[in-house]
């Protein structure tokens, strides 16, 4: 399978390209994504199939259906990674909350959120195409939270990779933030930054895309590419659960083959997401893909208005802040999906040149074909997260809450939902606190002990750890400065 481009193809680039070109080069012409040529079509004949299978058997079959240039050896070694997840033999429960609403745990994984899916896997293929190809490679990651310490996590002393992880500081939790900075080895640096997710997301691309900041790379004898969702080799990842969780709903007899249902996605960059909407075009039945926000909602905007507006717009910190993200990367693969390549090209420019886009009437109803969305207040989500645990007592973090308020406002209730949980409980613990109990201002291991208590559930040993470990990451740095600190590390 080769991987086009979605703003179309410049002078210097080729028309196509193979995945391993797609990932460790990720951003493509005009500054553009890669995106595969063709989906390939699972149909109901590949879902019967993997009725039965373990989730490692499914992500093996769903990725030879793309035909991607990667070693069988690696994958293998790739996906055994899902091993390490709480249940090997279940790395994603599916746990019925109420009447037709169910959550897809995406959080068992090593660093307790949903980017572990893909992160994990993704670690090892990248590092070694970059063995085989004996290049080195230097990883940036820009992160409100999740991203970064899953990147650090699966990058740790791995061969011809380093990586370079840009955070918000004061931007993110506190069990997120020592989950990088307690992160200590060779391979790793952590920038803390003056600003916001979108100034470290900017960084990162205008590096990606700068001709001088690689030619300074080559000096050192080095390569660039990203953790994020911009690079395909996260996306790939990402579908698979989807599908596992619709086959999970036909497993627990809550569906039959072929019922069509909702996916209910916390979105901000908007990986997971296309995720379910690539699944969705390769074959699981779905009625629609539910967006739910926080209170930077320009996606709700968007795909209710058609209007991609951040003209006087900030963005604004709030209980979920790995959300916390105004310019969301991913829309531009749906854009391209719908749209096409020139449509793609002018709307994105337009966005980069005058922070706003406007979709016409027939593509605003094409997009609503596929997605509908709302957003929930920080209040309104404590209100969720208690209500949710006193009636079903399930506990459910900030991000997970925000599908709340929208599978009440969005969804046909007699469909089946399946809503997306993309961080355990114990990376949010103060604001959960603060919802079951009301207690304010409890730090993080208060906070932890206190939920601990109430819902009487452990707190994993790598989340206690955390609060003992030495600072191995110290750095701090105003965004203009990030370029110069990353040559430094090198
Ligand atoms: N929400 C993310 C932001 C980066 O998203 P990505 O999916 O593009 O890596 C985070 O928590 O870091």
């Amino acid at each position: 399978m080769n991987f086009i481009q979605t703003r179309g193809v410049d002078e210097n680039r080729p028309q196509t390209v193979t995945f391993s070109q797609a990932i460790l080069s990720p951003i493509a012409s005009f500054g553009g994504l890669y995106v595969p040529q063709m989906l390939p079509e699972l149909g109901e004949e590949f879902l019967q199939k993997h009725l039965n299978s373990s989730y490692k058997e499914l992500a093996s079959d769903m990725l030879s259906c793309f035909e991607i240039d990667i070693d069988a050896k690696v994958i293998e070694e790739a996906l055994s990674l899902y091993d390490k997840f709480d249940d090997a033999s279940n790395p994603v429960p599916v746990v019925k909350v109420k009447e037709n609403l169910y959550i897809s745990e995406l959080y068992h994984g090593p660093t307790r959120a949903f980017k572990d899916m893909a992160l994990q896997p993704f670690g090892v293929v990248l590092s070694s195409i970059a063995q085989r190809l004996n290049e080195n490679y230097l990883i940036l990651a820009a992160t409100s939270g999740d991203t970064g310490p899953a990147a650090l996590e699966t990058f740790k002393n791995r061969a011809n990779v380093k990586v370079a992880c840009l955070y918000p500081d004061g931007g993110t939790s506190d069990v997120q933030r020592l989950q990088m900075v307690t992160e200590d080895a060779p391979n790793l640096k952590v920038i803390g930054i003056n600003g916001v997710f979108d100034d470290a997301q900017n960084a990162l691309k205008r590096l990606l895309a700068s001709q001088s900041f690689k030619e300074a790379l080559q000096k050192k004898d080095t390569k660039l590419s990203a953790a994020n969702s911009v690079n395909f080799g996260r996306i790939i990842f990402q579908i698979i659960y989807h599908i596992h969780s619709y086959l999970e709903l036909v497993r627990q007899n809550a569906i039959t083959m072929g019922e069509q249902v909702y996916l209910n996605v916390p979105s901000g960059n908007f990986g997971n997401a296309l995720g379910g909407y690539y699944a969705w075009k390769m074959g699981v039945p779905v009625e629609k893909i539910i967006i739910s926000s926080n209170e930077n909602n320009v996606l709700t905007r968007l795909i209710r208005n058609g209007k991609y507006d951040l003209r006087n717009c900030e963005v604004v910190g709030t209980t979920s802040p790995a959300m916390d993200i105004l310019k969301s990367s991913n829309v531009e693969r749906v854009l391209f999906d719908l749209f096409g390549e020139v449509r793609t090209k002018e709307l994105m420019q337009n966005l980069e040149e005058n922070n706003f886009y406007e979709l016409t009437a027939d593509e605003l109803a094409k997009l609503r074909e596929c997605f509908d969305a709302d957003y929930c207040s920080g209040e309104e989500g404590k209100k969720y997260i208690k209500e949710t645990f006193q009636k079903y007592h399930y506990l459910m973090d900030p991000h997970t809450a925000t599908c709340m308020k929208s599978y009440e406002t969005c969804s046909n209730p007699e469909i089946k939902t399946i809503a997306y949980s993309t961080a355990e409980w114990t990376k949010f613990s103060p604001v959960i606190a603060n919802a079951l109990t009301g207690e304010v201002d409890t730090k993080d291991i208060e906070a932890l002990e206190s939920i601990s208590k109430v819902a009487n559930l452990e707190i994993p040993q790598m989340i206690k750890e955390l609060f003992s470990k030495p600072i191995a990451q110290t750095t701090v740095i105003e965004k203009e400065n990030i370029e110069d600190e990353i040559l430094k590390f090198l």
